[in-house]
């Protein structure tokens, strides 16, 4: 039996601005089941970061029902449920990568020589070994990109919450980091929540893909993919890559239409 992760019933979440009341958030009904790869994928404003804070505990919702590993987001956060990742790498420019990656784990409060080794492993997880003593500034976007998976990854948690953390870089990085990512989850068996622009991204990557729409915010299309879960970059030319790209490409235009 799968392990369910994610659960939002009627998840809704209203902002109260100087302009009114925004509605981030109209009655999401998802779950996501332990080892899941789920995407999020619709135009600015349709609430996928929104909707990823408040598995984080880091939005407060404003109705339904929402579930983490079966707690409460607050206490799944205080469990240490998650790592994120975010658009931008955010590393501190004053640390070393090995020394921003052992931060979470120095703000937990985990022996040095735990520290060490979970430094090496998720160095090696990330393929960046021997980069460990470098500067952020000494590396690529990319890679420092995936120093920041690795930061997330440290403390070993099962989900991981990425918010568009591809969208600055050029497509061949992005394609290889895709490839990296897909692997790494493959390997570790980890819960992924991931934020995209990108209608290849999201369908190479996903075992499920959330289309959502803005104004208000609310999904507008759950697709599963029917991909295996070994795949080449050139499974993007095969004609079940194309159909599905193709519905998503759908339910997002039908999504601006109505909004
Ligand atoms: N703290 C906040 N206060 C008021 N409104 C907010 C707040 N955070 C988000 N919003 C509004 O909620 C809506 C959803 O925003 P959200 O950032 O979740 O969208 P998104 O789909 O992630 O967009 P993007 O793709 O541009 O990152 C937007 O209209 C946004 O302006």
């Amino acid at each position: 039996m799968s392990t369910r992760v994610v659960e939002a019933r009627s998840l809704d979440l209203t902002f109260s601005t100087n302009d009114g009341p925004v509605h981030a958030l109209k009655n999401v009904d998802l779950t996501v089941d332990a080892g899941d790869f789920v995407s999020f994928i619709g135009p600015s404003g349709c609430g996928k970061t929104t909707f990823l804070r408040c598995v984080a505990a880091l939005e407060q919702p404003t109705g339904g029902t929402l579930t983490v590993n079966g707690m409460s987001p607050d206490e799944a956060r205080r469990a240490r449920a998650y790592g994120y990742v975010f658009q931008a790498a955010g590393l501190y420019p004053w640390r070393t990568i090995g020394g921003n990656i052992r931060l979470p784990l120095e703000i937990m409060g985990f022996p040095e020589a735990e520290r060490k080794r979970r430094v090496a492993e998720t160095l090696e997880l990330v393929d960046l070994e021997g980069f460990e003593h470098k500067y952020p500034w000494q590396l690529s976007g990319g890679m420092q990109q995936r120093a920041s998976i690795a930061r997330a990854l440290s403390f070993d948690a099962d989900l991981l919450l990425m918010d568009e953390p591809f969208g600055a870089l050029d497509e061949i990085v992005r394609d290889r980091l895709n490839e990296e990512l897909l692997s790494l989850w493959d390997r570790t068996g980890k819960t992924m929540l991931f934020v995209t622009h990108s209608i290849p991204e999201a369908v190479y990557l996903s075992t499920r893909i959330v289309v959502m729409s803005p104004r208000p915010g609310r999904i507008t299309d759950i697709i599963e993919s029917p991909l295996p879960r070994h795949r080449p970059l050139d499974i993007r030319d095969s004609p079940e890559f194309i159909k599905i790209a193709h519905r998503v490409r759908e339910g997002l235009r039908a999504g601006m239409e109505a909004a």
